[in-house]
């Protein structure tokens, strides 16, 4: 893993843009004020909210106690056998344990969806040695609480003392803290309530679940530690400043798209953490950088990035980015935690909060309790095959799924995007995740792709928030089991199909271009779309 923490800015017309903004940012004190937590960096309206979320910059410090909390329960649980880790836990509450685990390669199983199939899988696995982390700062997530429910009933059936194997990540107060004592689980570990969910990699967020997998949690929060002097220097050499500059440039110059591809960072999904850090921070207000991960340094949307889109390299510089990133994993957090809130001070946003999302829980939420509109009203406007297509598709000119995409395409704006959420399993509908690269291809637009409901709580807010120019393709399927949740009046099947229907509303309501294609075969019809796209002319 490369260890040496450098941003070098490759694109000599980027690096002279980027230069002006460096040299304010470092007479401005930017670094030092960060450091000393200084609410102010953001303006007026942003005061209030900074000046309770800025703790995640002492994170490598205030966190030490935690290494042999984690160490010693770790032990305990290993004693009774217990080694198999499940984490329910969305966003900010799951990214960074799941980048910890892959990158030590230690298994934790992540729950961020409501996928019945995906979480039936989950519970199929060996009860008698699981524990469940249930991670939720505010302590009302649905996803998470549905998770929480399900494996509580789960053990239940199986003769196990549910309670026993519950162990809770949350802040004080949250209704999930209080439930947690009320119920009596075996461990609640109160996390810092002034670190938002997005910037808690460092905290007991991504420590307890990373450390109880296995993951050497110390380490990472020396690698935080030896780039903290670095980030809180005002001297245009601090990488944070650079990676700031350069993006908060790029923007400025009309590239809004951050395009990440692993060059070798000796990191596993980076990207899928950072993407959540930049889309949720600074996508609001109509403006925003919109991450775009891809495969590969050769994937498409990167080497043949245009002007709205800057690619960067986590990792060794390659001929085609025009910033590399690197840095050993925990100093990489602590790198882009600083460089994102910096950004918004360039951007004039606050970054600290996430004012769309909220609207697409509250859809969702609509149409839960009026279960019937999500299985009456709306007729396909076609059915080809296994797909059902909905959407304000022109039925003339929908014969086949290869016509129905083409045309959507087309509305895709010059310098859009389109991004492709499937509400799907992430695991057994794994191979979804090629429509990213070939509509990419085959359009020339940059293309971001997410599992829904994991992108609400990532890119969510950049979608209905960022800049306007956006189309969705959402992807949907029949189940072929579903999974009840206990003490609720809904299935996951029925949360996953509202969360899908809800956010579609919102983006459509904003007038963003919204196509859904509902797969009734799930296998047979993402073959078919894939195919259909691959028909869509280069
Ligand atoms: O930790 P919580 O409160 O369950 O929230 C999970 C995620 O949901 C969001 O609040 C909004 O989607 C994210 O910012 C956060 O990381």
């Amino acid at each position: 893993m490369a260890d040496r923490t450098t941003v070098e800015i490759t694109d000599s017309v980027l690096a002279e843009s980027a230069r002006q903004l460096l040299d304010e940012l470092v007479s401005d004190g930017v670094a030092s004020k960060l450091t000393a937590q200084d609410a102010t960096l953001w303006g007026p309206e942003a005061e209030a909210e900074a000046s309770i979320r800025l703790a995640w910059t002492a994170l490598h410090r205030s966190s030490r106690p935690l290494i042999g909390e984690v160490e010693s329960l770790r032990t305990e649980l290993r004693a009774e056998g217990l080694d198999r880790v499940v984490l329910a836990g969305m966003g900010g509450s799951s990214l960074a344990p799941e980048v910890i685990a892959s990158t030590e390669k230690v298994a934790l199983t992540v729950l961020d969806t409501t996928d019945p199939g995906q979480v039936a899988d989950a519970l199929a696995g060996d009860l008698e040695r699981t524990v469940l982390v249930v991670s939720s700062k505010s302590g009302t997530t649905v996803e998470t609480d549905s998770h929480r429910r399900i494996f509580a009933e789960a053990f239940a059936d199986a003769g196990i003392d549910a309670a026993s194997r519950m162990i809770v990540v949350t802040d004080p107060g949250s209704p999930l803290a209080e439930l947690a004592s009320a119920e009596g689980y075996r461990r609640v570990f109160l996390a810092d309530p002034h670190v938002g969910g997005r910037y808690s990699a460092l905290s007991a967020f991504g420590l307890v679940p990373a450390g109880l997998a296995g993951a050497d949690v110390a380490r990472l929060l020396d690698q935080a530690a030896s780039v903290a002097g670095q980030l809180s220097t005002d001297s245009p050499d601090n990488p944070a400043l650079r990676l700031a500059a350069a993006l908060g440039a790029a923007h400025a110059g009309g590239a809004e798209k951050v395009v990440l591809a692993d060059t070798g960072s000796g990191i596993t999904g980076f990207g899928d953490w950072a993407e959540q850090l930049i889309a949720e921070s600074t996508g609001k207000q109509g403006t925003g950088l919109l991450p775009v991960v891809v495969e590969s340094p050769d994937a498409p949307g990167f080497a043949d990035a245009g002007a709205d889109a800057t690619p960067v390299a986590v990792g060794p510089a390659t001929g085609a980015s025009a910033v590399a990133v690197t840095g050993s994993l925990g100093a990489q957090f602590l790198l882009w935690e600083y460089a994102v809130a910096v950004v918004g001070r360039l951007l004039r946003i606050n970054p600290f909060d996430q004012p769309d999302v909220e609207a697409a829980k509250k859809a969702a939420r609509a149409l839960l309790d009026n279960p019937q509109a999500l299985t009456s009203t709306e007729e396909p406007a076609a059915v080809i095959g296994p797909v059902e297509v909905y959407g304000p598709v022109d039925k003339a000119r929908t014969g086949t799924l290869t016509d129905v995409l083409r045309e959507f395409v087309s509305d895709v704006a010059d310098g859009g995007y389109l991004a492709v959420q499937a509400y799907l399993d992430r695991l057994d509908d794994a191979s979804a995740t090629v429509l990213r690269s070939e509509f990419a291809r085959r359009t020339g637009k940059q293309t971001t792709f997410g599992w829904g409901p994991r992108f609400l709580h990532s890119t969510g807010q950049y979608h209905k928030g960022g800049h306007p120019n956006g189309s969705f393709l959402q992807i949907t399927g029949s189940n072929e089991e579903d999974v009840p949740v206990p003490g609720r009046p809904y299935t996951l099947g029925t949360l996953q199909l509202a969360q899908a229907l809800g956010d579609g509303q919102v983006l459509a309501g904003t007038g963003r271009p919204v196509l859904r294609l509902h797969l009734t075969d799930r296998a047979a019809g993402l073959a078919d779309v894939v195919r259909a796209v691959q028909e869509l002319s280069p």
